[in-house]
């Protein structure tokens, strides 16, 4: 998929960071806090990912229900990728253990949080702004209230494994409106990331304090996103890593082992001449389709979930 991105769409990846900052991506944990308003925005996150060495050990903070998708979901349960079901009384112990079993994680990670819990809808937002009137919390234009027990669990239980939290807002050039589908369609978009390098040590203990750390940092997330509507650019330099040609070599190869094998068994049941075989075929060949498209339409926002929606409460306080 990353592949896809960067080679078949051509899609362009900037990132916006301090020069101080950059040497030290990659080569450390770090806590990722990112917005989540694109339906690609995972899979922007994947090629920065690549392109500083941590896509194999790129971790998230996922609702369970991603677990169950084919492939991907199997890959991520193999990758002790950390899955919640968004049920706080349920998620407080099997999170706090899934996070540390990454106490000892013998590479470097990136443990990425979607604080917003949910992809911004306007729906969404305004019950999420209606939530932050009731806390007596400023209101944000671009993004939705954070969660925070998540962020503080996380905290907690990686203080002293990760280093910093990646302070990272995305955005894509001139109100494009990217998708999976136009990615596979070959669509290019143009993704900026702002990333700041937050050290954990200037993040509080306590949770209540941390909780508002976040909350704060949400705002200076929400001013980021009106620097970008008002100039097109995010504040500070750009520090772009270069498109590597792993993912299309690794794309490349397991093409030749899989279709090669598919092509020729495709060509003997077309020349069997049985119509029974020939069938069964097209049945199986729709169905991997279908299951395909469905797999696709779980990254699309309208087919999102009733979460923020349906759990927002009267009071709040
Ligand atoms: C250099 C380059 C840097 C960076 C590159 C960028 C990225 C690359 C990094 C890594 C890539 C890795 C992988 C990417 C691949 C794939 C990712 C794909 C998908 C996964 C994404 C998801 O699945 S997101 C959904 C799951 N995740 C989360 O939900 C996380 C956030 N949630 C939390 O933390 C929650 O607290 C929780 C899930 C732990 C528990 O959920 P629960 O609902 O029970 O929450 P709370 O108890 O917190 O909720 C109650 C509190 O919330 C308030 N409330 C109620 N209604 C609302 C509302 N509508 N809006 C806001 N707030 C609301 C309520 O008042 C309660 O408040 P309290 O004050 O009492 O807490
Ligand atoms: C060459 C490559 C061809 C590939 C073709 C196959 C494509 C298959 C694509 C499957 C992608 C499945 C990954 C799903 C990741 C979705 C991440 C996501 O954004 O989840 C949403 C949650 O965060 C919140 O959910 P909501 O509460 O908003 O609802």
């Amino acid at each position: 998929m990353v592949a896809a991105l960067e080679w078949w769409s051509g899609t362009e990846c900037t990132l916006y960071t301090d020069p101080k900052s950059y040497p030290l991506y990659g080569n450390e944990n770090a806590i990722v806090v990112l917005n989540h308003a694109f339906e690609i925005d995972f899979l922007c996150g994947w090629t920065f990912c690549e392109r500083f060495g941590v896509l194999g050990s790129s971790k998230v903070l996922a609702k369970k229900e991603l677990a169950y998708v084919p492939v991907i979901g199997w890959m991520w349960y193999f990758l002790e990728i950390v899955f919640c079901k968004r049920k706080w009384e349920e998620d407080r112990t099997t999170v706090a253990q899934s996070l540390q079993n990454l106490q000892d994680y013998p590479e470097n990670y990136w443990f990425l949080l979607y604080c917003e819990g949910t992809r911004f809808t306007p729906k969404k937002h305004q019950i999420s702004m209606q939530v932050a009137e009731g806390k007596g919390l400023p209101q944000l234009k671009y993004h939705l209230l954070p969660r925070t027990k998540g962020f503080y669990v996380t905290v907690q239980n990686l203080r002293g494994t990760a280093a910093a939290v990646y302070d990272s807002t995305l955005n894509f050039r001139n109100n494009e409106v990217p998708t999976l589908l136009g990615i596979l369609n070959g669509k290019k978009y143009h993704a900026d990331l702002y990333v700041r390098r937050i050290p954990l040590e200037s993040v509080p203990d306590d949770e209540a304090e941390c909780a508002a750390w976040l909350h704060k940092l949400y705002q200076e997330k929400d001013s980021f996103q009106d620097h970008y509507t008002r100039t097109g650019h995010f504040p500070g330099p750009i520090m772009s890593p270069p498109r590597r040609p792993w993912s299309l070599i690794n794309w490349l190869f397991w093409s030749c082992v899989v279709l090669y094998p598919l092509g020729l068994l495709l060509a003997q049941l077309l020349s069997s001449g049985s119509v029974l075989t020939i069938t069964a075929a097209g049945v199986v060949c729709s169905s991997v389709s279908m299951g395909i498209r469905w797999m696709i339409g779980q990254t699309e926002i309208d087919k999102g979930s009733n979460y923020g929606i349906k759990t927002a409460p009267l009071n709040n306080n």
